[in-house]
């Protein structure tokens, strides 16, 4: 994605807190710096509780920060109506879960095509062209037309991926998208990140409690108790 900007995002003392019943308002993340680069391929790692997923949804404008800026492809955010907001984050931000979220009652193909059925109606040919390359590019090529029930774990993941490139995001987000997947399995799942970046250009941000997946990671960054602790860069393996 050669247009996309050096920086894709920035956070800037980006705070976020949840009310638990009024008054009583607890802040899960504490005034946060970070930049993220076209070129970042990190892990966001961090004990159970430290704020990963609320720092990813907040990231993925699916949640807003209760103080700070974020700044997507160099826009800021916090002014932004919801409408300009699930615009900017459908134009530039693909998202993968842990649970994939599929369709069941759909084809691969079609759950692919998702994402752009939502904003753009119904999929002309050269959508339907996009989706299987993208299908081919996970290795799912021959499942086009298999419902995603009839696939194991990984194959499902791998369609999930497809999902959210469909829209040439800026930017991936994944929250443990191998979490509910076997040691082998899950390592074929992250490799397929890596490709992804390699071969699509976008910055990558994935969540993940597994050290040997992290470290395979360029950069890895640390959150502990909603606080960034550390962010270093990996050397090679
Ligand atoms: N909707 C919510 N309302 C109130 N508190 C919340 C809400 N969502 C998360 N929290 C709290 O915010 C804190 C951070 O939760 P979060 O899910 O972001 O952590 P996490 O690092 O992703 O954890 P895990 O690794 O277990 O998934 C926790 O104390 C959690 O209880």
């Amino acid at each position: 994605m050669s247009d996309t900007p050096e920086e894709v995002l920035r956070l800037d003392g980006l705070r976020k807190s949840y009310n638990v019943g009024q008054p009583n308002e607890v802040e899960v993340l504490h005034g946060l710096d970070l930049t993220i680069g076209r070129n970042d391929f990190a892990a966001l790692i961090g004990p159970s509780g430290s704020g990963k997923s609320t720092l990813l949804n907040v990231i993925g404008l699916l949640d807003r920060p209760t103080r700070g800026e974020l700044y997507l492809l160099g826009q800021a955010t916090s002014g932004m109506d919801d409408s300009g907001r699930t615009a900017l984050r459908g134009s530039s931000i693909g998202f993968v879960f842990q649970f994939h979220h599929l369709i069941n009652a759909f084809t691969a193909i079609d759950n692919v095509l998702m994402p752009l059925m939502l904003t753009h109606g119904k999929p002309d040919q050269q959508a339907r062209e996009k989706a299987l390359e993208l299908l081919a590019a996970v290795g799912l090529e021959k499942y086009a037309n298999t419902k995603p029930n009839q696939l194991s774990g990984g194959q499902q993941q791998r369609i999930a991926i497809a999902r959210a490139l469909i829209t040439e995001p800026a930017l991936l987000l994944a929250d443990e998208p191998t979490g509910n997947l076997d040691t082998q399995t899950a390592a074929e799942v992250f490799e397929l990140f890596r490709k992804v970046h390699r071969d699509r250009g976008c910055a990558v941000l994935l969540v993940t409690h597994d050290p040997r997946l992290s470290a395979t990671c360029d950069r890895t960054i640390n959150l502990v108790d909603g606080r960034i602790v550390s962010d270093t860069v990996n050397e090679p393996g």
